[in-house]
C-alpha cells in the first residue's frame, strides 16, 4: 500500500468504528481485524502502519467524529507529513478543502468531562486515561515459576506483577501457553487484594467474565477452598473453564445466571459465602487506555442503566456474604455514580453493614473505598470498596 493508500484504509477504518461507535457495534479491534481479514494485499507493515493512525486518531479526539476523514483531518491538521499525502491521486483522500472542517481535538465527550470533574478527577489527571497503557502480566503461583522474561520490571506493592514493553506478544511465550502467567493489568490485580482471599475459604465471584479476578483469587486461596465464578453472559463464562483449568485452578465452579432470576439461581449459597466479589459491569471510564474508542459509545442514558444494574448485583451479592462476611465491590470507572455513590447507596439501604479500611499498594481513599487512577497510580482507573455484614 501507499502512503496516501494507508491514509484512505484509516478513513474508511474510522468511517466503520464511528458507526459502530453510535450503534453499539463492534469494537475497533474486531472491525479492524475483519477489514484486513478481507484483504490479504496488506502486508504486516501497512497493518501495522494503517493501525496506529486509526488509534491516534481515535485518542485525539473525545467527542465522537462525524465522519473517518474529520478524524484524519484532526490528525493531519498536527501532522505536516499526514496532510501531504491527501493528494487525491488513486487510493488516496481528495485534497483538504479549504473550508473542510476537521473533527475537534479532546480526551473525552463534554458531558463525560463534567462527570469526571465532579467526582473528583482532575483537569490534571484527564490526559492520562487516554495514554497508552502498559502491558502487565500476573505470574500464576499456582503453577511453576516461570522463565524470567526479557524486558520484564517489578510492580511496587505487587511481587507476582511484572510490566513488560508495550508490543511483547505473550502469547508465544511458553509461560503462557502453560498458565505460568496471565495478562492482567496491575490495577485489576491490585482491587483484586481487596477480597483478602485466604485459602479454604467460600468466595463467590459474582459477576466473573472470562475470569481475570477468579483466577487471581484461586492463587491467592492457593486452590483450596470452593471459588463459585457466575455470570449472566454464556460465552464469556465458557472461556472460563478452559482458563483455570490451564491455570490449575482446581477450586472454579461455573454457573450460569438468568438476568432476573440470578437470586433464585444463587439460593443454595444464601448466607454462606466468607467474601462475595463484585466486579460490576460499568461504563469502563477506567479503561480508555486499552479502549479508546468507548468514549465515543457512552449516553447518559447508559450510564443509567449501568447505575440500575450495579444496583441490582450488589443487592444479589448482598444475600449471599454470611454474617460477619464481606461483600467487595469494584468497578473499572471513575464516575462517583457508579463507585462511591453506589456504596454510599448501599449502606442507607442496609442498616448495620459497615465500610472496612483497605491497605492496598496504591490508590487513594475516596467515598468509603479506594480509588485508582491512570494518572497517580500508572494503572487502569478502579473504584473498590470492601463492605461488612454485621455478625
Ligand atoms: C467488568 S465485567 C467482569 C470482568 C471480570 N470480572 C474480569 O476480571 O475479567 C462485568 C461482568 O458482569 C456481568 N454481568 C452483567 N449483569 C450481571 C448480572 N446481573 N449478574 C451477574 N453478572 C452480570 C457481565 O456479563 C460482565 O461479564
Amino acid at each position: 500500500m501507499t502512503p496516501s493508500a494507508r491514509i484512505q484504509a484509516a478513513i474508511d477504518l474510522l468511517d466503520a468504528i464511528v458507526i459502530a461507535a453510535r450503534d453499539q457495534g463492534a469494537a475497533a479491534d474486531t472491525i479492524i481485524a475483519k477489514y484486513f481479514a478481507q484483504r490479504r494485499y496488506a502486508g504486516s507493515k501497512d497493518r501495522r502502519a494503517v493501525r496506529e493512525l486509526v488509534y491516534r486518531a481515535i485518542r485525539m479526539l473525545g467527542e465522537r467524529p462525524k465522519s473517518g476523514r474529520a478524524a484524519m483531518l484532526a490528525l493531519a491538521a498536527t501532522d505536516p507529513e499526514i496532510a501531504a499525502l491527501f493528494d487525491g491521486s488513486t487510493h488516496a483522500p481528495a485534497a483538504i478543502g479549504d473550508k473542510e472542517a476537521a473533527a475537534a481535538p479532546g480526551i473525552a465527550p463534554a458531558w463525560i468531562v463534567t462527570k469526571l470533574t465532579e467526582s473528583g478527577i482532575g483537569a490534571d489527571e484527564l490526559p492520562a486515561l487516554i495514554d497508552r497503557a502498559p502491558l502487565d502480566i500476573r505470574i500464576n503461583t499456582l503453577v511453576a515459576t516461570p522463565a524470567p522474561i526479557d524486558g520484564a520490571a517489578p510492580i511496587a506493592g505487587l511481587p507476582d506483577a511484572r510490566r513488560l514493553p508495550s508490543g511483547t506478544s505473550i502469547e508465544q511465550l511458553d509461560a503462557f501457553k502453560d498458565g505460568a502467567i496471565e495478562v492482567q493489568d496491575a490495577g485489576s490485580q491490585i482491587v483484586a487484594l481487596a477480597a483478602r482471599a485466604q485459602p479454604g475459604q467460600r468466595i463467590v465471584d459474582l459477576c466473573a467474565g472470562a475470569g481475570g479476578k477468579t483466577l487471581a483469587l484461586a492463587a491467592a486461596m492457593q486452590d483450596q477452598g470452593v471459588l463459585l465464578a457466575t455470570d449472566t453472559d454464556r460465552a464469556r463464562l465458557s472461556r472460563l473453564t478452559p482458563r483455570a483449568a490451564r491455570a490449575g485452578a482446581t477450586i472454579v465452579e461455573t454457573r450460569l445466571l438468568n438476568p432476573g432470576r440470578e437470586a433464585e439461581l444463587l439460593a443454595d449459597w444464601n448466607d454462606s459465602a466468607d467474601v462475595v466479589l463484585i466486579d460490576a459491569p460499568c461504563s469502563g471510564t477506567g479503561t480508555w487506555r486499552r479502549n479508546p474508542e468507548a468514549r465515543w459509545r457512552l449516553t447518559p442514558d447508559r450510564i443509567e442503566r449501568l447505575a440500575t444494574t450495579q444496583a441490582h448485583v450488589l443487592e444479589i451479592g448482598a444475600n449471599l456474604v454470611k454474617p460477619g462476611g464481606a461483600l467487595v465491590y469494584i468497578v473499572c470507572s471513575l464516575l462517583d455514580e457508579e463507585g462511591a455513590g453506589q456504596v454510599s447507596a448501599f449502606l442507607t439501604a442496609h442498616p448495620g453493614w459497615q465500610v472496612e479500611g483497605l491497605d492496598l499498594p496504591a490508590g487513594r481513599a475516596h467515598g468509603g473505598g479506594v480509588r485508582l487512577t491512570p494518572a497517580r497510580d500508572a494503572t487502569d482507573g478502579f473504584f473498590v470498596a470492601r463492605l461488612l455484614r454485621p455478625c
